[in-house]
């Protein structure tokens, strides 16, 4: 019997520095010592929340795209189909526009099912060539996201949840934005960040007083050892 609820840790909003960005050094030690399995859930391409599970030093379980990727530890599973997302970018800079992150692109190069846009680009135009694709767009406070209606983080934490023979009911979630609604409606009990948006706000059981990892080391706090 672990003496620690598995968790299900969103990146950017929730693991980050109060700044806003880069990952708080405090959460590496709890992560690194947690008793029970801790999924990576997040909107970032795949490499990204696997190094992070690397260099924590934790098993890699990891939904990736907003669930368009998810790794349980043994099978790598895509959910989405990129050609739609590809379609989008074309269309989207053919109408003269650009994804905002430079030549080398380390945002989306190792995407395989959706695409981000820098927030600094126009979300009109990208919201209706989306539209016309078959696509949506949603907005985590990091980036936009032009991605297939379908599969969430939610999705892939139940299949990683199936796969390593946990429940997910038992699970405890942080998150910060949209992209977390589904989490919050997949697990047990789901906390959002001082600095999350309304929607992650409206679907978690509680709004956490700190700001990012600071709201995430209150939880990890709270619930340690209450399994
Ligand atoms: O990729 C983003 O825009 C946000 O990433 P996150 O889901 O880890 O917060
Ligand atoms: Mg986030």
């Amino acid at each position: 019997m672990t003496a620690e609820p598995p968790l299900v840790l969103d990146i950017d909003g929730t693991l980050t520095r109060p700044e806003g960005w880069g990952i708080d050094p405090r959460v590496f030690e709890p992560l690194y010592e947690w008793d029970a399995p801790i999924v990576i859930a997040t909107g970032k391409a795949f490499p990204y929340p696997i190094a992070l599970c690397h260099f924590v030093g934790i098993p890699e379980l990891v939904v990736a795209e907003n669930g368009g990727v998810v790794y349980t530890g043994d099978d790598v599973h895509f959910t989405a189909d990129r050609e739609a997302a590809r379609a989008v970018v074309e269309d989207y800079r053919a109408a003269g526009y650009d994804l905002g992150w430079g030549a080398a692109d380390t945002v989306n190069r190792w995407r395989e099912t959706e695409i981000a846009v820098s927030l600094e680009q126009p979300l009109e135009p990208l919201r209706e060539i989306a539209a016309e694709h078959g696509l949506e767009v949603i907005d985590t406070g990091y980036a936009y996201h032009v991605k297939d209606t379908d599969p969430n983080k939610g999705e892939g934490v139940v299949r990683i949840a199936d796969h390593v023979g946990i429940d997910p009911a038992d699970c405890v979630a942080v998150g910060d934005s949209i992209n977390d609604v589904s989490t919050f409606e997949t697990v047990g009990r789901g906390f959002a960040v001082a600095n999350a948006d309304e929607a992650a706000k409206a679907a978690a059981d509680e709004v956490l007083d700190d700001v990012h990892a600071e709201g995430t080391l209150a939880v990890l706090e709270r619930v340690r050892g209450t399994t």
